[in-house]
């Protein structure tokens, strides 16, 4: 299990004031943040661009120093021994960093390898597995800087998965894939972490990646912790609103009239409007109403047409946070982060 405890950044900047009374410019980028990242499962860190979430990656990764608070990974002080906790991690960020444009992706894979210490014959046999799962056998003796953007974020995947990690950390992974490969790295991510135990810390823009496979996110708003809990719990807690809408045939002025005092009898405030015969009903509210309109609309002559129900998305709730509307004050995670949402 990682552990983080009150962890803290503060960058300086640089100098500034007077010359008689200097001070050092600072930014906080991560504010007394406590989380967990249990293995056998996906952990997703979520929050606005600038919220913290790859500083807090990188002091996990041993790439960076808090300021003040530490990081135990099963049990060992990420800080104090990192020499000890880099074989147990590794990081697949999204972009084109850690790879090498003049060697081939097979010769990428070796020589980040041989850095993990891994065993020559383990090795080439590694090599040979993750460059087949990424696709990439055919241009493995390609030399990188003539890949495509893809190829080198799956190449970068490859890399991600070499020392066999305990924990991976993956900081937006599926930028710039294509679908095929995104929904791959998806499932092959799920198994790492279902089948194989590993525990997983995902951060990403995409909503609908994250609701697929976060068992559990903690969302950052200017570095500090203000809401955890599953993805579904947190589209609750900033009070999303689901709309249904309704759509049957059969339907006149009059009927459509009484249909509107029904659902006012119902105490539902609904939009009630009728085109050619066809009568839509549309209701928005927290409660999924849609086995009450669907009987609403139903009865001889009558036919149900279409039924949609929208979610509030995962999105709407970040976004709701991140303006200061989504959560209620004394909802937000407490500093020390164990407030569930
Ligand atoms: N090396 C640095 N020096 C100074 N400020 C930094 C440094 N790295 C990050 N910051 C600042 O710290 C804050 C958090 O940045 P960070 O990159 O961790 O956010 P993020 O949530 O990962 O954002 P994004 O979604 O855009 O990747 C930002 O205001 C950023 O400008």
């Amino acid at each position: 299990m990682i552990v983080a405890e009150h962890l803290t950044k503060v960058f300086r900047l640089g100098r500034k004031g007077p010359p008689w009374r200097r001070e050092w410019e600072e930014k906080q980028a991560v504010n007394d943040l406590s989380f967990e990242v249990p293995p056998g499962r996906i952990t997703g860190l979520l929050g606005v661009n600038g919220a913290g979430k790859t500083t807090t990656i990188k002091m996990l990764a041993t790439l960076l120093l808090p300021t003040r608070g530490r990081v135990l990974l099963d049990g060992i002080d990420v800080a104090r021994e990192p020499a000890r906790v880099r074989p147990l991690i590794n990081l697949i960020a999204g972009g084109e960093r850690a790879i090498y444009g003049r060697l081939t992706g097979r010769e990428n894979l070796w020589y980040f390898g041989q850095l993990y210490d891994i065993e020559s014959s383990l090795l080439r046999r590694r090599t040979e597995e993750l460059l087949e799962v990424v696709g990439l056998q055919d241009a493995a003796d390609t030399p990188v800087e003539k890949y495509s953007k893809g190829m080198k974020q799956r190449l970068q995947i490859a890399r991600g998965l070499l020392n066999d990690p305990r924990y991976l950390f993956m900081d937006e992974p599926t930028l710039g894939l294509d679908a095929p490969i995104a929904r791959q790295l998806r499932r092959m991510t799920r198994d790492l972490a279902q089948e194989h135990g590993r525990g997983v810390l995902l951060t990403s823009h995409y909503m609908f990646e994250v609701e697929e496979l976060c068992d559990h996110v903690y969302v950052l708003d200017r570095g500090e912790l203000v809401a955890e809990g599953p993805p579904q719990a947190i589209k609750a807690l900033t009070g999303g609103e689901r709309v249904t809408r309704v759509t049957a045939s059969g339907w006149d002025e009059a009927s459509s009239g009484k249909l509107r005092s029904l659902l006012t009898d119902l105490g539902l405030q609904a939009d009630v409007s009728l085109a050619d015969g066809l009568v839509t009903i549309g209701v928005r509210g927290k409660e999924d109403v849609t086995p009450i309109l669907v009987e609403a609309v139903s009865g001889p002559g009558r036919r149900v047409l279409r039924v949609e129900s929208e979610e509030p998305s995962l999105e709407d709730a970040i976004v709701a946070i991140a303006e200061g509307n989504g959560v209620p004050h004394g909802n937000r995670a407490s500093k020390g982060g164990t407030t569930s949402a």
